[in-house]
């Protein structure tokens, strides 16, 4: 499996949606308007925050299990920066420190338990791929998206946030290790207004699922 990363107005759901036409395999995808708890969540971090992680780790679990029978099938987000949300939250007093480090050992287990199961399903991905964008694109996306409960105009303390988890995001993709990894710049290719762009975002993914074996 491929899985998009990066931070929220990025682009992941549309460059999913474009590689699963693309390559014509699967998408999956977490629905934001079907989330019951993320509204909760931006109104009360501090009590949902938890529930909330819970929530995505179930679904995001669920997706990889979906995405088991071709590896490019492709998930739009990975599992993985839940945690450096959570751990964000929990740093911003949205959340608590030993309700991050309970999920932390809980997304340990449940990725062990995936990993020895009876048909040792694949937890890590073939290709992670993440958008980069600056801190100015995220505002602008968000504001572009237009979601009510993601708008600083909404809740000017969540301006402090995305930009906290701007930088974050930049350290976690240089930590990352847990399969090839692939960044795009998303302001240079706007993938999803030009499609001079979309079509060498395409081709630079290509060359490597090709590098990588994954595609003939
Ligand atoms: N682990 C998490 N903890 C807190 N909030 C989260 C978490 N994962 C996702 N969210 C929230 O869920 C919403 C959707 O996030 P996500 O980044 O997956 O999609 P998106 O914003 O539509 O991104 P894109 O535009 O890149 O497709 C955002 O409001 C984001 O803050």
């Amino acid at each position: 499996m491929i899985v998009l990363s990066g931070t929220i107005g990025a682009g992941k759901t549309s460059l999913t949606t474009m590689l699963a036409d693309h390559l014509g395999s699967k998408a999956l995808y977490e629905s934001v308007d079907d989330n019951p708890i993320l509204p909760l969540f931006y109104e009360n971090p501090k009590r949902y925050g938890f529930l909330l992680q819970n929530y995505f780790l179930n679904k995001r679990l669920d997706n990889i299990y979906d995405a088991q029978d071709s590896p490019l099938n492709i998930i739009d987000r990975s599992i993985y920066e839940d945690q450096l949300l959570f751990q964000l939250n929990a740093d911003m007093e949205r959340a608590t420190q030993t309700e991050a480090d309970i999920y932390s050992d809980l997304l340990d287990n449940m990725m062990e338990q995936v990993d020895h199961s009876e048909h040792a399903l694949q937890k890590n991905p073939g290709l992670l791929i993440y958008i980069s964008v600056s801190f100015e694109t995220m505002l602008k996306r968000i504001q572009k998206r237009g979601r009510n409960f993601e708008q600083i105009d909404h809740d000017p303390a969540l301006y402090d946030y995305y930009q906290q988890l701007n930088q974050r995001y930049a350290a976690w993709f240089d930590q990352y290790d847990r399969s090839p990894k692939l960044k795009i710049d998303g302001d240079q290719y706007d993938f999803v207004e030009d499609p001079k762009a979309a079509k060498a975002v395409l081709t630079m993914v290509d060359e490597q699922l090709r590098q990588l074996g994954l595609l003939v």
